[in-house]
């Protein structure tokens, strides 16, 4: 059925562009296979797959390589048999990826056309390459800082003449100017390659990093977001497939972890260094008298709490939040998890101008109590330059008083109650009971967390912290090159 409808989809697609192209019609197939994958549309992913293969199937790799799009291979699937559009899942540094196959010179743009062995197009201005010119300077140091003073580089830098050496593998410039003495620079392509800045190369590269959505169906595939407490104390790579998961799913579960505080720390000590906050560094949730002086917020009494990101009232709020159930209520607290990027789909296509509301309009959270009163804006969902959702904030509990300005208050309520009827949505909820053992990370900036209420006579016991991003992010990179070393994933584009 599906199948059915997205293969005459393209076909009239294509048959309305006025000459269509194996570029345009697969750039349409693509686009529904993006399409499909974001709303998880297995069937339709799997026929616009197959609609681009016959578009691509047959086509001489002459006419491959003047192919505007790049040409993709999906014959990788994910662990749900979702396919993986991955030329460079499997490239190493004698693919053809990296190796030049023609260049010519925009002579308008002042830029270098690159056409890659496998089809890939760039271009590189030379004012970028001038400018990213390590050869000479100490940056290919450690620590990569630059040398190249950028103020001094005309605009009109061209090169004299380009000469492609080492079986296309290096590519020697002789600039029409010389800045601080320069005349000749050499560039390495597996590191043009890496930096290419094209758009096709963005779109592969968003697709690449796109996340995984779920809803209440997280349940079904837990254990494909676990790995073993053994695995991550004893092997980098197991911490990599870690935080691999955090990155693609929003959060990750590392099993069979022994029951105590110090060994829980002791897995967070393996991605990064904690956070220390008004609660403390890494610290306990359990039930609290109300006068106990760390009895500062509704996650110490026995309250049911929504769906929520934590730390609003922060400028930056924690990227990642830990914990682990030492003691378990067998009658209560459930965790409820919920992906603010899939709220951020589903809003976006029920009520686009509640969205883009929400989007823009800031709101303010606030956090008091005898030592603190902290108060912070953050827009509900956050986008990057191209406007995709990279940031989700909410907590319903701990918003500050709206002051809007009066045309806007009633668009406001609208568009709160519709997200807030979206987060609460079955659909999107998943709860599970998390048993001691099971240590969650979550990513704080996509996914919320809530639990429901706690038996008053339990005596659950949550240990924990927070964990910035930037440190996650790192230990995530600086892993993807340690555990490729010598492998063809060291090798993979950016
Ligand atoms: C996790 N720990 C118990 C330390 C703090 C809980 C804070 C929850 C709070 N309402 C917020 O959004 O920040
Ligand atoms: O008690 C729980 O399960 C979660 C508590 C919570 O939401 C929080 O600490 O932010």
């Amino acid at each position: 059925m599906f199948r059915q409808a997205i293969t005459r989809n393209i076909r009239d697609f294509s048959s309305r562009i006025r000459y269509p192209t194996v570029n345009s019609v697969s750039r349409i197939a693509v686009s529904k296979y993006e399409q499909a994958t974001r709303s998880q549309k297995h069937s339709s992913a799997l026929a616009a797959v197959d609609v681009y293969k016959n578009i691509t199937r047959g086509v001489g790799r002459q006419e491959r390589i003047k192919a505007e799009y790049p040409p993709l291979d999906f014959s990788l699937t994910d662990y749900r048999g979702f396919p993986l559009p991955s030329v460079e899942n499997r490239m190493s540094y004698d693919t053809d990826a990296f190796v030049i196959w023609n260049m010519t010179t925009d002579i308008a743009e002042r830029a270098l056309e690159v056409v890659w062995k496998d089809g890939h197009h760039s271009k590189y201005h030379f004012i970028w390459l001038r400018d990213h010119e390590y050869s000479h300077g100490t940056a290919a140091s450690i620590t990569n800082q630059r040398t190249v003073d950028t103020a001094k580089i005309p605009l009109d830098i061209a090169a004299e003449s380009i000469e492609v050496t080492d079986n296309g593998r290096k590519v020697k410039i002789t600039w029409n100017r010389h800045v601080d003495g320069v005349k000749v620079s050499e560039f390495d392509t597996k590191w043009l390659r890496h930096n290419c800045y094209s758009h096709h190369n963005e779109i592969k590269r968003q697709l690449r990093n796109r996340p995984w959505l779920w809803g209440n169906d997280l349940n079904k595939y837990i254990s494909n977001v676990s790995v073993p407490f053994e695995e991550v104390m004893r092997d980098d790579k197991a911490v990599l497939e870690l935080l691999r998961k955090v990155k693609k799913f929003g959060l990750a579960i590392v099993s069979n972890t022994p029951t105590c505080k110090e060994t829980s720390q002791k897995v967070v000590e393996r991605i990064g260094p904690v956070r220390n906050t008004i609660y403390g560094g890494f610290w306990e949730t359990r039930l609290l008298p109300a006068d106990d002086k760390k009895n500062i917020d509704s996650a110490f009494s026995t309250c049911a709490l929504p769906a929520h990101t934590d730390g609003n009232y922060w400028q930056d709020p924690p990227g990642i939040q830990v914990f682990h159930c030492l003691e378990p209520d067998l009658h209560g607290g459930d965790t409820l998890l919920v992906d603010g990027f899939k709220v951020a789909e589903d809003l976006k296509e029920i009520d686009s101008d509640s969205f883009n509301f929400l989007c823009e309009t800031p709101v303010p959270f606030q956090h008091t109590d005898k030592e603190n009163h902290l108060v912070s804006y953050h827009t509900v969902f956050g986008k990057d330059a191209d406007g995709n959702v990279i940031r989700f904030s909410l907590n319903t509990l701990d918003r500050d008083v709206m002051r809007l300005p009066p045309s806007q208050v009633l668009r406001f309520y609208k568009a709160w109650q519709q997200l807030c009827s979206i987060v609460a949505d079955p659909s999107n909820e998943a709860w599970l009971k998390l048993m001691p053992g099971q240590l969650i990370i979550i990513d704080n900036k996509r996914v919320m967390h809530g639990r429901s209420e706690i038996s008053p006579r339990s005596g659950r016991v949550l240990v924990g912290c927070y964990l910035s991003h930037e440190d996650f992010a790192s230990k995530l990179a600086v892993l993807e090159k340690k555990c490729s070393k010598g492998t063809s994933q060291e090798d993979r584009t950016a």
